[in-house]
């Protein structure tokens, strides 16, 4: 069992023993080399995430949540360290077992919203009937029915976004790794896509590791939450947010949420 301690000397787990954890991560290191120099990008990140999951990793600019979604999506490499995704079952293929959310929606504005949600599908090669349902039924899910031949433009931001987070859940993928998502969104919107976010992650069952700059988003989303700081780069905290689910709006003004907040700003040495 590997343990992080946090800045009042509390210990916590940061890894599961009892169950297989689907994603298995053991002191992952990469260092970027330009120019003849060195650059830590990445260390000391040790954690267990459990199937079903949604963990949400949090921290400064630079601190590596990009380059560690890179390295669960198989997009770049670790230099030191472990990284096993797939638990017990195993068989895990990055290409066709990731759905990526990114801070841009990156629709292609001459396809449909349909036809954007089908996009990885289509890529993947799989049965365009069987695709075309299940684009709709996500459609559905993410508060889009009636959309499906509208076009990028026709639709706000967060309508943009939803459809995103439908053509990544397209191929029914393993793990869902999202970049910020709502971070382009108003904060009025960006509090309302939260909410959303929770609804869709408890409807589509899915593993999610979800980055975010957002202190108070880290933990209203997260059923774990791993903290990053930065020069140097390393993991400074990783725990669960033992608060009730479904979360509700109100929960952001408990004690308890109010505590979670406190621990990562102690961690990002903002107190
Ligand atoms: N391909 C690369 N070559 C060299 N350095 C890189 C490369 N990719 C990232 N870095 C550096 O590694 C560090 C971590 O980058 P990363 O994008 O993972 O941070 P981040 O926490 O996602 O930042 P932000 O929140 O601003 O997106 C940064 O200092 C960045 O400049």
């Amino acid at each position: 069992m590997t343990a992080q301690i946090d800045t009042a000397g509390n210990t916590t787990d940061a890894t599961t023993s009892n169950e297989e954890a689907f994603i298995r991560l053991r002191n992952v290191r990469k260092v970027f080399r330009t120019g003849g120099q060195e650059f830590l990008a990445v260390s000391d990140v040790t954690m267990d995430i459990a199937e079903g999951e949604i963990v949400s990793v949090v921290g400064p600019s630079g601190c590596g949540k990009t380059t560690l979604l890179r390295i669960l999506a198989g997009l770049s490499d670790a230099q030191d360290g472990e990284v096993s995704i797939g638990g017990a079952a195993g068989g895990f293929t990055p290409g066709r077992d990731v759905g990526m959310v990114f801070q841009q929606a990156l629709l292609l504005k001459w396809r449909t919203i349909l036809e954007n949600v089908m996009l990885p599908a289509d890529i993947l090669k799989l049965p365009r009937k069987q695709s075309r349902e299940r684009a709709r039924e996500l459609l559905d899910m993410v508060g889009l029915s009636g959309f499906e031949n509208s076009r990028p433009y026709e639709l706000s931001g967060g309508m943009q976004q939803r459809a995103a987070i439908a053509r990544a859940l397209i191929h029914d993928p393993k793990l869902v790794l999202m970049d910020e998502p709502f971070g382009a969104l108003d904060a009025l919107t960006r509090e309302k896509m939260n909410l959303e976010m929770l609804r869709i992650w408890e409807a589509s069952g899915k593993t999610i590791v979800f980055v975010t700059h957002g202190i108070q988003e880290a933990v209203f989303l997260g059923s774990r939450c791993a903290v990053l700081t930065a020069g140097p780069a390393r993991m400074a905290d990783y725990f669960p947010i033992d608060l009730p689910q479904p979360r509700t709006m109100d929960m952001k003004t408990s004690d308890a949420f109010g505590q979670y907040v406190k621990r990562i700003y102690q961690q990002l040495g903002m107190d």
